[in-house]
C-alpha cells in the first residue's frame, strides 16, 4: 500500500503516523481564561518531550487535551493516528487504556491490591489478560523484583513511583502523557526517577509528554518546548541541561 491508499484507521497509517498531533488546539475556560492559545506540536513515535513553563503557563492543560482527558475548545488532536474528537466516549476511554499511559504526581495506587495488580490494573480494566512473564520482566526492568505480592503501602515513595510507571507502560502504548510526574517525590529523587522514565521508554519505543516546572526533569528529553501565556514560546532540541533551561524560561518572562 502506498501513501495515497493509507486510510486512517489502517495499520499502515497508524505505524508512519507521529504518536500525538496538536494541531492548533485552543482552550478557554468557562471563567474565561485562556490557557491554551493556537498551540500545534507533533511529537514523532518513540520520542520524549517535555513541556516546561511557570505555574498557570498552560502545561497540564495542554497534556490534558493531547491525552483526550480535556476537550480543546478549539483545533483537534490525534494520537496513534486516531483523531480524538471524533471518538465516542467509550472509544475514547478504551483508546486511553490501551494506546496511551499516564503518570500523575498523584500515583493513586489501590491500597487493598498487590503491586502485580497495580502494574495489570490498566490490561485487566481493558477486558485483556496480563501475560505473567512479561509483568515480571517489566517489574524487574523498573527495580521491582521481589516485591510484585506487597502492598503499595509497604514500599517506599520512589518504589511506588515505580510501581505507577510500569502501570503505565505495561500495555506497551504508544505514548506515555506525564503531569508534574516527580510531584510526589523529593526533588533529589526526581532525576534519577525520569531517568528511569526515560530508559525503560527508550527499551519499549514509547513517546512520552511530559509537562513539569522544574528544569531538572525536563533536560532529559529529546526537546523542550518552553511554554508561557498558554503558547510555546520557544523549543530547545536535546542536549541541554536544567541550568541552560532555567535560563531560558526565566529568559521568556522576565521580572518574575
Ligand atoms: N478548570 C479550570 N477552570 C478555569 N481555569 C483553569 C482551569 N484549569 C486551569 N485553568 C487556568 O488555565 C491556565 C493554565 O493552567 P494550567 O494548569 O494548564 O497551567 P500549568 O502550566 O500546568 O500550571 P502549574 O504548573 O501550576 O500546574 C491558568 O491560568 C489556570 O488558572
Amino acid at each position: 500500500m502506498n501513501a495515497a491508499e493509507a486510510t486512517a484507521d489502517s495499520p499502515q497509517w497508524m505505524m508512519r503516523s507521529p504518536a500525538v498531533v496538536v494541531d492548533r488546539v485552543s482552550k478557554i475556560y468557562p471563567t474565561g481564561a485562556r490557557a491554551l492559545d493556537d498551540v500545534s506540536v507533533t511529537v514523532a513515535r518513540g520520542t520524549f518531550v517535555a513541556v516546561l513553563g511557570p505555574p498557570g503557563a498552560g502545561k497540564s492543560t495542554l497534556v490534558h487535551c493531547a491525552a483526550g482527558l480535556d476537550a480543546p475548545t478549539s483545533g483537534s488532536t490525534r494520537v496513534d493516528g486516531v483523531e480524538i474528537g471524533a471518538l465516542s466516549e467509550i472509544r475514547r476511554a478504551e483508546l486511553r487504556r490501551l494506546r496511551v499511559g499516564f503518570l500523575f504526581a498523584a500515583h493513586n495506587l489501590m491500597p487493598a491490591m498487590s503491586v502485580a495488580d497495580n502494574i495489570t490494573l490498566p490490561l485487566r480494566l481493558a477486558g485483556t489478560a496480563p501475560d505473567h512473564d512479561w509483568v515480571r520482566a517489566l517489574a524487574e526492568r523498573v527495580g521491582l523484583a521481589g516485591r510484585l505480592a506487597h502492598r503499595p503501602v509497604e514500599l517506599s515513595g520512589v518504589e511506588q513511583w515505580r510501581v505507577a510507571l510500569a502501570r503505565a507502560v505495561v500495555a506497551r502504548p504508544a505514548v506515555v502523557f506525564a503531569d508534574e510526574p516527580t510531584g510526589a517525590l523529593h526533588p533529589r529523587e526526581a532525576g534519577a526517577a525520569v531517568g528511569l522514565l526515560r530508559e525503560v521508554v527508550d527499551g519499549l519505543g514509547q513517546a512520552v509528554v511530559l509537562a513539569t516546572r522544574d528544569a531538572a526533569v525536563a533536560a532529559p528529553a529529546d526537546r523542550v518546548l518552553l511554554m508561557a501565556g498558554g503558547r510555546v514560546a520557544d523549543t530547545v532540541e536535546a542536549p541541554t541541561t536544567a541550568a541552560e533551561l532555567a535560563r531560558r524560561v526565566t529568559a521568556l518572562a522576565p521580572g518574575r
